[in-house]
């Protein structure tokens, strides 16, 4: 009998709090419910850290900055360092030792996340909940715990087309078992998870292809930026065919062929990924005996703090329609559990949220796009834009453009969203967002004296 299971036994099965779901949005409304002296439970059957840390941000970042240290090294072969490779062959990723290294971090997030949760208090359960009421769950093993108040954070999975032969493909939590980069891969997505993988692979040495059923990558976006990442894409060797649905996978021997509506088969791929969305994590989970709305897809329905239509049931991250991102999640969780326990006013802000895409180079963005402005404000919209080669690019004689743009309104031109294509758009994108939540304007930006030389100095120079 381990302590969790002993401190059970031994008391009233009731808390104050408990949490179904241990990934980012849970995790933190745990660790914030118990700061305020709150008894809390947790539930989660598999790894503590959820997507983000398991399969999602932490690993997938691992995986972005080798491939980002791999064209950095090609470059520096250009540029004169003694570099042990052929310059005709990418500079060539032991993935096995890199994944030694990538594991143990998210090992030693682990180790944290359980000496926090002891030390904080907070019961868990490594199984799975259903809900029996607003107030109980039942634990796998048949436990029944009692709160005042549950949290569902179960957040979202992958999900595959339902085509002919879509168990030929994997998707992007097969990709972090990968120990080897396949030689020819498809990846069939525009979005997120799409864009950033086919840039840590190909960088990695694959020859990869990208099968969009739309016209363009990350919709959302500004498309002007988008338009010169895929140019930046097809530069570095990927391939993309836009506008090209798939019917079906076909097996060919140990490989597989993509069909699509036309009719066409592709050539044959060693590996093909689906990069197709994510559904909320709300079957199962015994969330229609409680009577709790969802949305046509499975989300759960939240008002503006996070309440569900069913009195002391909050639902908070992936598994509500919120944008479905980490810090999202993770500000959810917060401020729900400061009002809740702490008494403090607060609600997340929906506006504004600034999200980076991990391409080669990253895209940034916050505020809105061109498109939403107009919606928006009409045609008083005034656009600025700073095209430029980045100094290693220039040095390195390499084509790669960044590319930045402010949309601004009114008279004073306030900014109201800020676009960020280039190298290190990911690290700059959060000062600027908090200039943007302020509500400068370009004159604020061009009061600012430049730090020189730098890309992000594009943002205060431009006119
Ligand atoms: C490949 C990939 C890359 C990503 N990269 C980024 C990024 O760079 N930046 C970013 O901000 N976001 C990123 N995201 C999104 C981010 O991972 C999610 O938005 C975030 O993890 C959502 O947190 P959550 O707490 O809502 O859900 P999750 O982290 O998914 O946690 C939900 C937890 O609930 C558990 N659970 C499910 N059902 C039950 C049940 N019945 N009982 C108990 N527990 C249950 C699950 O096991 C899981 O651990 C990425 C996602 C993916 C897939
Ligand atoms: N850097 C980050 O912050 C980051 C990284 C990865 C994921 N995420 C989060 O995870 C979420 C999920 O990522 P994602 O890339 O899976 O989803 P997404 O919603 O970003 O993109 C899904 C893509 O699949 C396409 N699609 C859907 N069904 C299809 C079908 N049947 N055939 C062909 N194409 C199809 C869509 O048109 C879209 O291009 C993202 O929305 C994002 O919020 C964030």
């Amino acid at each position: 009998m381990n302590a969790d299971e002993a401190q059970l036994k031994s008391e009233p099965a009731h808390f104050d709090l408990i949490v179904i779901g241990g990934g980012s949005g849970g995790l933190a409304g745990a660790f914030r419910a118990a700061e305020y002296g709150a008894r809390v439970a947790l539930l989660e059957p598999h790894l503590l850290g959820g997507t983000c840390v398991n399969v999602g941000c932490v690993p997938k970042k691992a995986m972005w900055l080798a491939a980002d240290i791999a064209g950095k090294l090609r470059m520096a072969q250009s540029l004169g360092f003694a570099i042990d490779s052929p310059p005709n062959k990418p500079c060539e990723l032991d993935w096995p030792t890199f994944i030694v290294h990538r594991q143990r971090y998210i090992a030693n997030i682990h180790d944290s996340y359980r000496r926090r949760l002891d030390a904080a208090g907070i019961v868990v359960q490594p199984m799975r909940a259903h809900l029996i009421d607003a107030n109980t769950i039942e634990c796998e093993n048949g436990v029944r715990l009692r709160a005042q108040r549950l949290l569902i954070a179960t957040g979202g999975h992958a999900v595959k087309p339902s085509i002919p032969g879509a168990e030929l493909g994997e998707t992007s939590d097969d990709f972090f078992n990968w120990c080897a980069a396949p030689k020819r891969v498809a990846i069939v997505g525009a979005g997120y998870i799409a864009v950033e993988l086919a840039g840590v692979l190909q960088a990695l040495g694959s020859r990869v292809e990208v099968f969009a059923r739309g016209q363009r990558f990350l919709q959302g976006f500004d498309e002007e930026l988008t338009r010169q990442l895929a140019d930046d894409y097809t530069q570095s060797g990927v391939h993309l065919h836009f506008g090209h649905a798939i019917a079906a996978l076909e097996a060919d021997g140990a490989r597989v062929r993509l069909r699509a509506i036309d009719g066409s088969l592709s050539d044959a791929f060693d590996k093909v990924l689906f990069a197709t969305g994510r559904r909320p994590n709300t079957a199962n989970i015994g969330l229609e005996r409680v009577g709790l709305a969802l949305d046509p897809n499975g989300h759960i329905l939240v008002d503006e703090l996070h309440a569900t239509n069913v009195a002391g049931v909050n639902a908070i991250g992936d598994v509500t329609t919120d944008l479905p991102l980490t810090p999202v999640a993770i500000a959810a969780a917060r401020r729900l559990m400061d009002r809740v326990y702490g008494q403090r006013e607060g609600r997340l802000d929906p506006n504004d949220i600034p999200t980076v895409v991990f391409s080669h180079p990253p895209i940034g963005k916050v505020g809105l796009t061109q498109d939403e402005a107009r919606a928006r404000h009409g045609d008083n919209l005034h656009i600025y834009r700073a095209g430029f080669r980045p100094m290693l690019y220039a040095l390195a004689e390499s084509p790669q453009r960044s590319l930045f743009k402010l949309i601004c309104v009114g008279e004073e031109r306030r900014v109201v969203g800020i676009h960020l294509l280039g190298d290190a758009a990911d690290e700059m994108l959060q000062g600027f967002a908090v200039a943007l939540k302020r509500g400068i304007t370009l004159d604020d930006l061009r009061d600012t004296v430049a730090i020189h030389p730098t890309s992000a100095e594009e943002v205060v120079l431009m006119r």
